[in-house]
Order: C-alpha cells, then sequence, then structure tokens
C-alpha cells in the first residue's frame, strides 16, 4: 500500500529508541510549523514503552505539547486500568508536558456524558478542525485487531459523525470507555502503530496482507493526508511475507 511503511526491528529493545525518535523528530517539524505538539496516546503495551524512552532523551523539551487520549477506560485515575493513571506514573511525571496540556476524561461522568465533556475537550483543542488533526497518533492492536477502544464487528466502526464515541461492551475489560472515532484517527498527519510480541503474527498478517472477510479495525486505519507507520518486532512479523524494512535502534524515521 501506498505511503505505508512496515518496519521491523529485532525486539522491543531496537523498536523503542526509534519510536521516541520518531516522537522527537514529528514534534519538532510541528513545532516549527504551527507552534505546538500535539500527541494522542494509547495505552496497553505503549506505556511502558515511552514511560521508558522519552524520558530517557537528553534536554527532551515537551513544554509545548498537547497530549489527548486515543481511547480511555472508565475508570479512576488511580485504577490500575486507567490509562491516564498509568502514564501519570511512568510518563507525565517524569517530563515537562504542561498539566493544561493534557486532556483527559473526567472519569466521575456516565459513560456517555464522558464522551460528550471529551470531545468539548477536543473541539476546544482543534477550535478550527471540523475533526482534530492531530501531527502524531500512536497507536497499539490487541491480538482481535481492534485498535483504540474500536472492535471488531461493532457498531462504532461506521461512526462517520462523532470526534469521540462511548462504548459500554467493551469485549476487552473494562466494558466502559470513550475512544476516538475512525473520522480523527484517519486525519492525522502521522499515525504510528506499535505491535510487538508472538500473539499479534496472525492478525498482523491478515491486518497487512489483507483477509477475506471484514477488514480488522486497525485495518481500517489509513490516513486520508498523512503518514502511517507499522513498528513491529520479529515476533509480531514472524508471519509476513510481504516487504517489509528491517532497522535497528540507531535508524531514524
Ligand atoms: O485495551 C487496549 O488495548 C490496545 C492494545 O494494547 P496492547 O497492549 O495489545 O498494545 C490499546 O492500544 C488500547 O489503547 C487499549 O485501551
Amino acid at each position: 500500500m501506498a505511503g505505508r511503511r512496515v518496519v521491523v526491528f529485532p525486539s522491543s529493545a531496537e523498536l523503542g529508541p526509534v519510536l521516541a525518535q520518531l516522537v522527537t523528530s514529528r514534534a519538532e517539524k510541528a513545532i516549527a510549523s504551527h507552534g505546538r505538539f500535539t500527541l494522542g496516546l494509547s495505552g496497553g503495551s505503549l506505556v511502558s514503552m515511552l514511560g521508558k524512552e522519552l524520558p530517557a532523551l537528553p534536554d527532551l523539551d515537551c513544554s509545548k505539547w498537547v497530549v489527548g487520549f486515543c481511547d480511555e477506560r472508565l475508570v479512576p485515575f488511580d485504577d490500575p486500568e486507567s490509562t491516564y493513571g498509568l502514564y501519570k506514573g511512568q510518563l507525565f511525571s517524569k517530563v515537562n508536558i504542561p498539566d493544561s496540556g493534557i486532556l483527559t476524561i473526567d472519569s466521575s461522568l456516565p459513560v456517555n456524558e464522558c464522551a460528550e465533556d471529551y470531545t468539548r475537550k477536543l473541539k476546544e483543542a482543534f477550535p478550527d478542525d471540523k475533526f482534530p488533526v492531530f501531527d502524531l497518533l500512536l497507536l497499539g492492536m490487541g491480538p482481535d485487531g481492534h485498535t483504540c477502544s474500536l472492535f471488531p464487528d461493532h457498531p462504532l466502526l461506521e461512526e462517520t459523525k462523532k470526534i469521540v464515541a462511548s462504548i459500554s461492551d467493551s469485549p476487552k475489560p473494562p466494558p466502559q470507555r470513550v475512544t476516538m472515532t475512525f473520522p480523527v484517527v484517519n486525519s492525522a498527519r502521522c499515525v504510528a502503530f506499535v505491535s510487538t510480541g508472538g500473539s499479534k503474527a496472525p492478525v498482523l498478517k491478515e491486518v497487512l496482507e489483507g483477509r477475506e472477510g471484514p477488514a480488522y479495525p486497525a485495518a481500517r486505519v489509513v490516513p486520508t493526508n498523512g503518514e502511517l507507520f507499522w513498528l513491529v518486532d520479529d515476533p509480531a512479523a514472524s508471519s509476513l511475507t510481504i516487504q517489509v524494512e528491517r532497522l535497528g535502534s540507531g535508524a531514524k524515521l
């Protein structure tokens, strides 16, 4: 597929530093062009990777960063399932993103109101955009092919109007979540999936090489005008037959 880069690393130890370089290079570019860097974070395994790699960078300046969440679980921030709570402990406490630049859900609200409240926060942060245009979205993919909290065969896959949607029947716990919709994901200037581990190999092959039947949610991420990266490790890539780029930890994207 034109414009898509599938990049394979020997392990997540080599992938992590290149992900950090991608974040800082897109941050520099965004700040030079429009004065701030808007970053959307996913949860799951990304949290510990970013929490390790970003604070380790010398002279990292996040004072012009605005950070949102691609999806979030509707649990209190001190619950171990809270994506914000995990990032707070592992990343936000170690770098200088202003508190006002971190767009969180209000986890005290019922799930529909929580989605409306988060929609309002995103609209305020992106007043000029019909759908927020993030400089970079970092996505994960579950072994079932979901991304954000967009799960296979769920009606939310067809959402075309909302910026943020609520979900009360997530097949992966916790059941109540809010999620960015595909129109937002596909409006981003750059989207990078990070997918590691052998449990992802069968679905990664179908997402990247096609399958019979409906496309997995992750395969529906095709930015309209933006870049698309798949950063994967060898175990996740073990079933691929397409051409991939093979890089090590010093690479630049
Ligand atoms: O539940 C979720 O899972 C996905 C995938 O997580 P991973 O640990 O398999 O990488 C994640 O991207 C999403 O934000 C999260 O809510």
